[in-house]
Parts: structure tokens; C-alpha cells; sequence
């Protein structure tokens, strides 16, 4: 059922969209200047950096926030969205089960409350991204008393002496700053005197002097004191605990979750979130655990917390939908001054595979306590972008935090800057020489990176795609097109999780099937017109873009996909007369893509410039509403590297 707000915004943007044809460029205004140029080395483009250059108009980096103590309310997490969150991430670590399902309830009425807003933008009323953490093979401490709240801690004096229980009963009695609880009934016969033990991401670190496994304790020296809040992790640099990768009550949780099958706030979890993965059958596991049934399988987030973990990257690639660099546990178990080293590894490694590359913990910590973060932190989140990061993930920012909604605007901010000097087409042509990892091999490669060309070239206002799969927008996202791509989808989790990849704008489809796939998928097309027509989208893009790129997944039985490119003000009637593009009076209006064609004939047909000769139209991507579509955007130099 459509409510008024949302009938009104319908009639509104469908009016707005049938008078275009003469407002198109007018509408499209001055986005990143960068489409102008082409630098010939990455030093060259460095040496231009310009302050004055304006930001990007949207997002393409996804930002996940944590949900905690701070984030409780369906207010703060509206006013979280309209400042850029794109995925609310829920820590097991901390909290009970509950409190999580009640948080994705918040999450479910601030959505709604957004939807029905006749004054908010079309991006700010997207399907929200929910993501499920567990715990993992992570060690932690108690809960204090009064668990939850910023201002509960209990302080660890630099070198007193500490006693750490292990024994199972132990939860029970309280936490104090002389006595302190883990979760790991084996903690007092794994670890050795001398032995490092770093508490919370390493903020606290204490000294083994003598282990009692008869006792369930160990007697330890606290080298580094400070505050300790509930449920720190705890991190044993270079000692193998045994522990199994999925816990037992990770299992349960999962379980639990995924058999409130009557709750629909459910369909919201489209990624669950795995710590301290070190193999591909973690992975499979906890996908496994996570479905329910009747329901598609959810995204699988590898966090990657150790040099266990880096060490299977590759192997953990071909199972996992995307890398989390757990720069705090990273910090504990390898010398702080290495992690970068993981980061650009992970991030370079992602980037090649198609998968989600995402980067957490400390980005904005200082904005825990202050509404302004530090120049460095500023700095890093930037580089990270620079880096080619998907998605980026604020921790106790938003959870407990004096100022979330401020953390996710300033990160918002940052992310924009950073993406403006991001030169279109640079990350594709870097992809040309680079071999293709396993996870980014196979048919669909060839459409995603022909779409992505062609949203270079005809400086494309969006690319739309039509799927229910998450394999063909991954790798557009991959190629990095320098325009959003609406991914119209219809598997509500699977839309929902998108959110994790660079430049992916999902738009849930609900609209009655089709019998054929063909025909839903241009009704989809048309669909995503509605939205494109809201002046938001348009000025998304590049500056007086008037094309949009339209890429529909296996649009003939068992072959191959379709791509079209077609101007905004046929967005609306695409495919009309249920006519298939192809076949549209006689007039090749898109291209199909054969499966057998390999990627690297489709880069080198691309490349043809005879091919992109706008008078030759017809030979590629001729439109029968526009022969002369204007082509041409210079691609950048092949040694821009
Ligand atoms: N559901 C929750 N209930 C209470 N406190 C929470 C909750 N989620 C997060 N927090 C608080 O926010 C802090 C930061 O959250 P975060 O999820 O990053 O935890 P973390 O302990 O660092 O775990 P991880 O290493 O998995 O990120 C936590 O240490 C905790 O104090
Ligand atoms: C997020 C997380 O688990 C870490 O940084 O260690």
C-alpha cells in the first residue's frame, strides 16, 4: 500500500520526469571537476590536488555504523541515515539478543519514518543495510554492573596487580579494578609467564607473572593501566587458544535469529559479519548457520583479525562477500606498526576480486568524546578512500559516543572530498593489467566491465542494474564507474547488503512478478526511472550527463546479458510495447554480451575508438531515441598508474 507522502513524492518526481527533456543538463549541475582531466601518472594528479575542487554530490564509499547505547533511538538512527550510514551493524559481542531485536525494530521505524517524509531525499529513503557480527574465536572480559553505559567502567592502575578468573562461575562476582573475569575456561593453561596480554584493542596491557590452572586464574602485572569497560576483547599476541573460529553460542544466535522467520525485520539482516576468520570453511559455516529457511543465504563478511587470517586471504576470498581489516585485534596480534601494510594489502586484494573491502576501528575514535575529529584521523579515513576501500565502519563512535550522528556526517564529509579526487576510469584501466583473481573471473566480468566503459565514456549519470543476484553488481562496483548504480532488486536481504560495495545504490523492487524475466526486469528499469527522476539522482552523476547505462542480467535463456544506454527522458517507457530492446524497430538499442566472450576481447573491443564514435552509434551503443549520442570522454592515460 502507498501512503500519501509516498503517492504525493511519485506524482511529484513522474511529472517532474515527463517535462525533463528540457531540463536535463540544467538539472545535472557541477559534480567533482575531475571528468575534465586526464593525468598522465598518479604523481601528475597528485601535483593538481585542489582544494577548491568540490566534493562528490553522493557517497560512493559505504558507511556501516555500529548500533549501541547511544544509536537506541529510531530518531538518532533517521538523523544517522540523513548523514550517510548506508548499513547499521549489530555487535553479539555486546548486549543480549533482545536488545539486538529490538534494535532492528528501531531500525525498521526510523526507515519508515524517513519513507513517509515527503521532504527527504531519494537517497536518504534507501533499503538500510543490516549486518550481523558475531564473536568469533575473540576472548572477552565480563559485564560490569551497570553493562551498557558509557560512564561504566572500572580503572586498572599501571602497576598494581591483577587477578584474572577463568572459571566458569566466575561471570557471577563482580568486575573491580583488582579482579578481573574471561570468557576461556582454558586461559590459565594456555598462557606462560612474560606472557603480553592486550585488553580492549590494546588501549590496556598487562603482564602474566604467574598462571594458577589449578585456581582457574592468573596473577597478572598491569603495564599499561586505564579504564576498562564491559565485554573487552582480549588478545593473546602469537598464543594459539584453541578456541573454535564459530562459537557454539555464535551457532545459537545465528540460529535464534534466523528462525524468527515471523518477524520481518529479519529480511533486513543481509550480512553477517565473522571474526577472526582463518579459513574458507568458517566461512561456509557461518553462511550456513545464518540461513533460514525458505530464505536466501545471507552475505559473508570475513573479518580478518590476525596473520592466521591474512595468511588464507586468498583461499578465504573465493568463499567470503567481503573483508573486514580488524585493525584493533591486527594492532594486538602484529606490531602496530604493520597494519597499514594489512590494510593496503586487503584493500589492493578486494579490489581485484570483486569482493567488499572494509575498513574499521579508530577511524573517528577521538569523536567519542568531541564533536571535531583529529587531523590524522581526518587523514586516514581519506587515504583509506584513496585506497579504494568499499565501505567503511565506525565502532564506539556510534554506539556509545557523545556525538553519532556527528561522527557519521563528519565521515560523510571526508568520504566526499575524497572520492572528487578520484579520477573516472583510472581503477578500470588499472584492472586491464591486472590478472583476473578467481572470485572475479567468468561471464558476468565482461558486462560489468562493458557497462562500466561505457558509463565512462558517455559520462554516464548512472548505470541501473537489474538482478537478484550479488555477483553482477559486485563487479561493476569493481571497475569502479565514476556514477551511482541502482541495483533493483527484489531479494530484500540480499538488496539490503549491497550497501557494503562502493557506488551500489540498492532500490528494494515489491511490484507484482513478471512471468517473464525480461519484463520484470524493464518494469524494474522503469522503476529505478522514478527514483533517477528525483533531482537528487540526476545531480549525482557527472555534470550534464543525460545518459544512463542499463545493464539486465541473462536477458536471453541461458546466454547472455544485455546492456543499453539510454537517455534519461526514456527512462520511464524502457522497453515499452513489451517490445525486447534488441528487437525495438529494428534498431540495435543495446548490446548483448556473449557468455563465451572472454574479458579481455570485451576490454579490447571497447578500446576500438572506432567503437566509440558517436556517428557510428549503431555499431554498439546506437539508441533508437538519440543517434548522436555524444561520446567520447577521454578514458585516462594508460600510465596512469
Ligand atoms: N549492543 C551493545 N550494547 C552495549 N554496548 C555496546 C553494544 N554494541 C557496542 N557497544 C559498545 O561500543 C563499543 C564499541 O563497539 P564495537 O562493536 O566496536 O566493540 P568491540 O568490543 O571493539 O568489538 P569488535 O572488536 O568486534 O569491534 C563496545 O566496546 C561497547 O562498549
Ligand atoms: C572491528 C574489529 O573487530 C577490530 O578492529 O578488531
Amino acid at each position: 500500500m502507498l501512503t500519501n507522502a509516498k503517492t504525493h513524492r511519485m506524482v511529484k518526481i513522474r511529472s517532474k520526469l515527463l517535462s525533463t527533456g528540457q531540463s536535463i543538463s540544467s538539472m545535472a549541475s557541477n559534480s567533482s571537476n575531475t571528468h575534465a582531466c586526464s593525468f598522465r601518472t598518479a604523481l601528475q594528479q597528485a601535483c593538481s590536488l585542489d582544494v577548491d575542487t568540490s566534493p562528490a554530490k553522493t557517497t560512493g564509499t559505504g558507511i556501516m555504523c555500529t548500533i549501541g547505547p547511544a544509536s537506541w533511538s529510531a530518531k538518532v538512527i533517521a538523523e544517522m541515515v540523513q548523514a550517510g550510514m548506508d548499513i547499521a551493524r549489530l555487535n553479539l559481542c555486546h548486549g543480549t539478543l533482545e536488545e539486538h531485536r529490538r534494535a532492528l525494530k528501531l531500525i525498521a521505524e526510523a526507515e519508515e519514518k524517513l519513507r513517509d517524509d515527503p521532504e527527504v531525499s531519494t537517497w536518504q529513503h534507501k533499503p538500510l543495510g543490516v549486518a550481523v557480527d558475531t564473536r568469533g574465536s575473540e576472548i572477552r572480559t565480563g559485564a560490569l554492573p551497570e553493562h551498557g553505559k558509557l560512564t561504566d567502567t572500572v580503572n586498572l592502575e599501571t602497576d598494581s596487580l591483577v587477578t584474572i578468573d577463568c572459571s566458569p562461575t566466575g561471570a557471577a562476582q563482580p568486575i573491580t579494578s583488582t579482579r578481573l573475569w574471561v570468557d576461556f575456561d582454558n586461559f590459565a593453561k594456555i598462557v606462560q609467564p612474560g606472557q603480553a596480554v592486550y585488553i580492549d584493542d590494546g588501549l590496556l596491557e598487562l603482564r602474566v607473572e604467574s598462571p594458577r590452572p589449578a585456581d582457574s586464574a592468573v596473577d597478572c602485572l598491569v603495564i599499561v593501566g586505564g579504564q576498562l569497560g564491559a565485554a573487552r576483547c582480549v588478545c593473546l599476541p602469537g598464543v594459539d587458544t584453541g578456541m573454535p573460529e564459530v562459537s557454539q553460542r555464535d551457532l545459537d544466535d545465528l540460529a535464534a535469529l534466523a528462525s524468527d522467520s515471523g518477524d520481518d525485520s529479519l529480511a533486513r539482516i543481509g550480512i553477517v559479519m565473522g571474526s577472526f576468520v582463518r579459513s574458507a570453511e568458517t566461512v561456509r559455516r557461518l553462511r550456513q548457520a545464518a540461513t533460514a529457511d525458505g530464505r536466501p543465504p545471507p552475505l559473508v563478511v570475513a573479518k580478518i583479525g590476525d596473520a592466521r587470517g591474512l595468511q588464507a586471504l586468498e583461499e578465504i576470498l573465493v568463499e567470503a562477500d567481503g573483508v573486514l581489516v580488524a585493525r584493533g585485534d591486527l594492532g594486538c596480534e602484529l606490531p602496530q606498526e604493520k597494519v597499514f601494510a594489512v590494510q593496503k594489502r586487503i584493500t589492493a586484494v578486494c579490489s581485484t576480486s570483486a569482493k567488499a573491502s572494509i575498513c574499521a576501528t579508530h577511524l573517528l575514535n577521538s569523536m567519542l568524546m568531541r564533536p571535531r575529529p583529529t587531523r590524522a584521523e581526518a587523514s586516514d579515513v581519506a587515504n583509506a578512500v584513496l585506497d579504494g576501500v568499499d565501505c567503511l565502519m565506525l565502532s564506539g563512535e556510534t554506539a556509545i559516543g557523545k556525538y553519532p550522528v556527528e561522527a557519521v556526517r563528519t565521515l560523510t564529509k571526508i568520504c566526499r572530498e575524497a572520492e572528487a579526487s578520484l579520477q573516472p576510469g583510472q581503477h578500470l584501466q588499472r584492472l586491464r593489467r591486472q590478472p583476473l583473481a578467481p572470485a572475479a573471473a567468468g561471464p558476468l566480468h565482461s558486462s560489468a566491465m562493458a557497462a562500466c566503459e561505457a558509463a565512462v565514456r558517455c559520462r554516464a549519470a548512472a548505470i541501473l542494474v537489474a538482478t537478484d543476484d550479488a555477483e553482477l553488481p559486485r563487479l561493476t562496483a569493481m571497475f569502479r564507474p565514476p556514477c551511482p548504480v541502482l541495483c533493483v532488486c527484489r531479494d530484500e536481504a540480499l538488496c539490503r547488503g549491497l550497501n557494503m560495495w562502493y557506488g551500489l545504490h540498492p532500490v528494494l523492487y515489491t511490484e507484482p512478478a513478471k512471468s517473464e524475466w525480461l519484463l520484470e526486469a524493464q518494469d524494474r528499469i522503469r522503476y529505478a526511472g522514478l527514483r533517477v527522476a528525483a533531482n537528487d539522482i540526476l545531480d549525482a552523476g557527472p555534470a550534464n550527463s543525460q545518459l544512463f547505462v542499463i545493464l539486465v542480467e541473462k536477458s536471453c535463456p541461458n546466454s547472455s546479458d544485455l546492456m543499453a544506454i539510454v537517455p534519461v527522458e526514456r527512462l520511464l517507457n524502457f522497453g515499452a510495447n513489451g517490445a525486447l530492446p534488441t528487437q525495438s524497430a529494428g534498431k540495435i538499442l543495446g548490446v548483448q554480451l556473449s557468455t563465451n566472450m572472454d574479458a579481455q576481447a570485451a576490454a579490447d573491443s571497447l578500446r576500438n575508438e572506432d567503437d566509440w564514435d558517436g556517428s557510428r552509434s549503431s555499431t554498439f551503443c546506437g539508441s533508437s531515441v538519440n543517434e548522436t549520442v555524444e561520446l567520447g570522454a577521454q578514458m585516462p592515460s594508460e600510465d596512469m598508474n
